[in-house]
């Protein structure tokens, strides 16, 4: 409890009385953030405790600030060290955005911000997740989670997003394929000018995609939950994969009300147990989650984890950018393989996939779904796109 005993020391140093913040409101506050009961949070906390035991060495005690505001902080930056210690120790490198910037150390009767600690990201996937968080707290205000829940009786009917990738593998004796709807990346900026997401989507459809991805943020990827939305007003009937960097549980109600069948969950920045919980959460709402991995440590972990059969190897490294296809092969080798097998979970294969020899390739190694953006929605025919990327019509 060292932890909790330093964060009291640390709020009495503030000129104004304050309350003590109280265990169980720090685990319902959590709890609420994940949606989950609160007991599994004390796990989360005793584990991220047990993990480190060292609390902040000094906070920020803004005079002028509301006692409550700055208690909120405090707390707030509490949260977000103790996530990015379990974090670390399974060996996630993103880390959370500290809610006001790096703490100001207390150094005597001198307080100064150090820079470069902590409050800038120091990759695109950290900047993402970072803005992320901000653009959930503002949804969540508008939005708060038993409204969402209610608006959950008006979705559409969810899809078997599994099933059907199964399905156009046993049809074609290929890769499933998850086309991906997408205008802008970090990594390639604009990839088409002209872009209709219904008009793509269905082209895709009849080209024998038999699922699609679709891109729903806005800021990195010019994405948005209404392509979702307008895809499935559609008539488009493949399952759509929602692509959206997922954080907090309220994301995946969220896009279940926008008609979403799966969700992604990326394991360079979710910790075991957020990935073991919103599995559940996905499994009660009847969806699909799939889990990316890109290296040989997430692969393991998430084969660890209770309930995942639906695992995506990512050929791009979201942090430096760089595509090779091999690593879908070196995941997929020897007893990692062997475990995937027997357990009959359906692997992705995904990014930097161009051409027939790249599908036979991911083939070879394992996969029985590849997701694939850039090299089709770049063509004038998405529709044609496909049948060149596999070498042949994959629609009959
Ligand atoms: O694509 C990016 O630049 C990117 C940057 C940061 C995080 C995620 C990113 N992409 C998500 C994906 O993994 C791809 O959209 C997906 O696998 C399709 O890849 P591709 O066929 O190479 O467009």
């Amino acid at each position: 409890m060292e932890g909790l005993a330093s964060f009291r020391a640390v709020a009495s140093l503030s000129s104004r009385p304050r309350k003590p913040i109280s265990a169980s409101a720090f685990d319902a506050r959590r709890a609420n953030s994940l949606s989950l009961p609160s007991s599994s949070c004390s796990i989360v906390r005793a584990q991220q405790m047990e993990s480190k035991g060292t609390p902040p060495s000094a906070v920020a005690v803004e005079g002028e600030q509301e006692p409550e505001k700055v208690e909120l902080e405090i707390k707030e930056w509490e949260v977000g060290m103790y996530h990015n210690e379990v974090a670390a120790s399974q060996g996630i490198r993103i880390r959370r955005r500290p809610p006001t910037g790096p703490p100001q150390h207390y150094v005597g009767p001198f307080e100064f911000r150090l820079q470069n600690e902590g409050n800038t990201p120091r990759n695109i996937l950290e900047e993402i997740i970072w803005h992320k968080d901000t653009q959930v707290a503002q949804l969540k205000q508008r939005q708060p989670l038993y409204s969402l829940k209610k608006a959950l009786d008006n979705a559409p009917p969810v899809r078997d997003f599994v099933g059907a990738l199964r399905a156009a593998h046993s049809r074609t004796g290929l890769p499933g394929l998850i086309a991906e709807v997408k205008k802008a990346s970090p990594s390639r900026g604009v990839l088409r000018e002209n872009f209709d997401p219904v008009e793509i989507a269905q082209a895709y459809e009849k080209g024998g995609a038999a699922c699609l991805s679709v891109l729903a943020d806005e800021k990195y990827f010019q994405g948005s939950y209404e392509n979702m939305v307008a895809i499935r007003n559609a008539g488009v009937k493949c399952p759509l994969l929602c692509k959206e960097f997922i954080i907090e549980a309220w994301q995946i109600y969220y896009a279940r009300t926008k008609g979403a069948d799966a969700i992604l969950l990326i394991a360079a920045v979710l910790p075991d147990l957020d990935i073991k919980y919103m599995t559940k959460i996905c499994k009660m709402l009847g969806m699909a989650t799939l889990v990316e991995v890109h290296d040989e440590r997430e692969m393991d972990r998430v084969l660890g984890i209770e309930g995942v059969e639906f695992i995506g190897i990512n050929n791009r490294n979201l942090e430096t950018f760089k595509v090779d296809t091999s690593n879908t092969k070196k995941l997929l080798e020897g007893e990692r393989g062997e475990l995937i097998r027997q357990r009959d979970i359906i692997v992705v294969g995904e990014s930097g996939l161009f051409t027939p020899d790249d599908i036979a390739y991911v083939q070879e190694a394992g996969v029985k779904a590849v997701l694939v953006g850039e090299s089709i929605v770049k063509q004038n025919d998405p529709q044609k796109g496909i049948a060149e990327l596999f070498g042949k019509d994959i629609s009959m």
